[in-house]
């Protein structure tokens, strides 16, 4: 039997990923910074102590108390400076994992009590993306693309989804709705969806974590989600039998065979409840099954994790070997928001030949 890939191995892979929160990947220490800059009261002041604090306290079972550690990132990201530099380390430090094209999301509304207005905080990411990009050389080290999202308890979507549209060309490549999904169904922002649509502009939404199968039925046949922000409770339309065959129900047919990307947080997952243990992770049936799965973080700092981490975490628990890895990649690829041509480039150009030489060395 072939050797499986190990952390150190998979932090050399080429890596994409799509579902990754701006103000869920902070690094400790400059929460501490930003924090005595501006006067947040934080848990604790020890960098160390608090990154414990941030898993400790988003390991709740439930996806509400989850998104209560965020009023202490969203708490320091208030000003340009603030921005630039969370969105600059938030690049390096992807880029440093062996992420060669990501998609980081953050919802500007939430970044304008301290008097920014939303082009403004806009504006700062995205220069911290391309400050955080460069390599010693100057050259890209990293492609970051920006999904602005908009809270789903709230109705600035529309708002939220003109600014997407007014940045596109600029680094802003899509749209998403996020926050506490029981009570606040997509159909509640189904006109930002519906503007979107019209303008040609690509959207993803966070359905079937904290809600199930109506989320998800909603999210795509009512508002026309391009992907699936985690979609993991579409497990509940698939019976499995005691010989392991699978019966597809309609939805979960039409999610598979539509190739509708189903964007995979596992750890995040086990942390608010939305899968009991990664070894009975609905994404190992939906891998078996060829759905378009592809492996995120979700939230670096609430979770501890990274992609090599979430990669390896599979690895364990499922045996997946390079091919797999390579089929996660690809998957990511091209169910990015980027045009075709240049998701093409990066899947031949750059994935197939790194893969490769991984298994070559393996
Ligand atoms: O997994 C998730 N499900 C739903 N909402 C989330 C998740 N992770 C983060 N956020 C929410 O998205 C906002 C913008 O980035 C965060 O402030 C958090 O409230
Ligand atoms: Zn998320």
């Amino acid at each position: 039997m072939t050797r499986l890939p190990t952390l150190e191995e998979i932090r050399r892979a080429p890596k994409v990923l799509l579902h990754d929160h701006l103000d869920g990947g902070l690094r400790s220490g400059t929460i501490v910074d930003l924090a005595r800059d501006c006067g947040h009261t934080l848990p604790t002041y020890d960098p160390a102590e608090l990154a414990v604090w941030f898993r400790d306290a988003a390991d709740s079972g439930s996806l509400e108390r989850y998104l209560e550690t965020f009023s202490h990132t969203v708490g320091v990201m208030q000003t340009r400076e603030a921005l630039v530099r969370v969105a600059a380390e938030c690049a390096e430090d992807l880029a440093d994992d062996g992420v060669m094209y990501a998609e980081v999301r953050y919802a500007p509304e939430q970044h304008t009590s301290q008097g920014l207005s939303l082009d403004e905080v806009v504006e700062a990411v995205l220069e911290g993306f391309r400050l955080g990009s460069a390599g010693p050389d100057g050259k890209p080290r990293i492609r970051v693309g920006t999904l602005l999202t908009a809270m789903r308890h709230q109705a600035r979507s529309m708002e939220i989804a003109e600014l997407a549209v007014r940045y596109r060309d600029l680094g802003v490549v899509g749209f998403d709705i996020a926050g506490a999904e029981a009570g606040y169904p997509p159909t509640r922002h189904l006109d930002a969806f519906e503007y979107l649509q019209r303008e040609n502009a690509h959207f993803t939404i966070h359905a079937g974590e904290g809600f199930g199968l109506p989320s998800i039925w909603q999210a795509i046949q009512w508002c026309g989600a391009d992907r699936l922000g985690h979609g993991v409770r579409i497990i509940d339309d698939i019976t499995v039998s005691d010989d392991g065959e699978a019966k597809l129900g309609r939805l979960a047919a039409y999610v598979r065979d539509k190739r509708i990307p189903l964007e995979m947080c596992p750890t995040s997952n086990l942390q608010t409840g939305a899968a009991p243990s990664i070894a009975e992770h609905p994404i190992g049936l939906l891998r078996r099954l060829y759905f378009r799965v592809t492996v995120n973080t979700d939230n670096r700092l609430m979770s501890g994790t990274s992609v090599s981490q979430e990669f390896a975490t599979l690895v364990d628990a499922f045996g997946y070997d390079w091919d797999d890895l390579q089929w996660f990649t690809v998957n990511a690829m091209k169910s990015a928001f980027i045009p075709f041509d240049e998701r093409l480039a990066l899947i031949n150009g750059v994935i197939k030949p790194g893969y490769a030489q991984m298994k070559w060395q393996a």
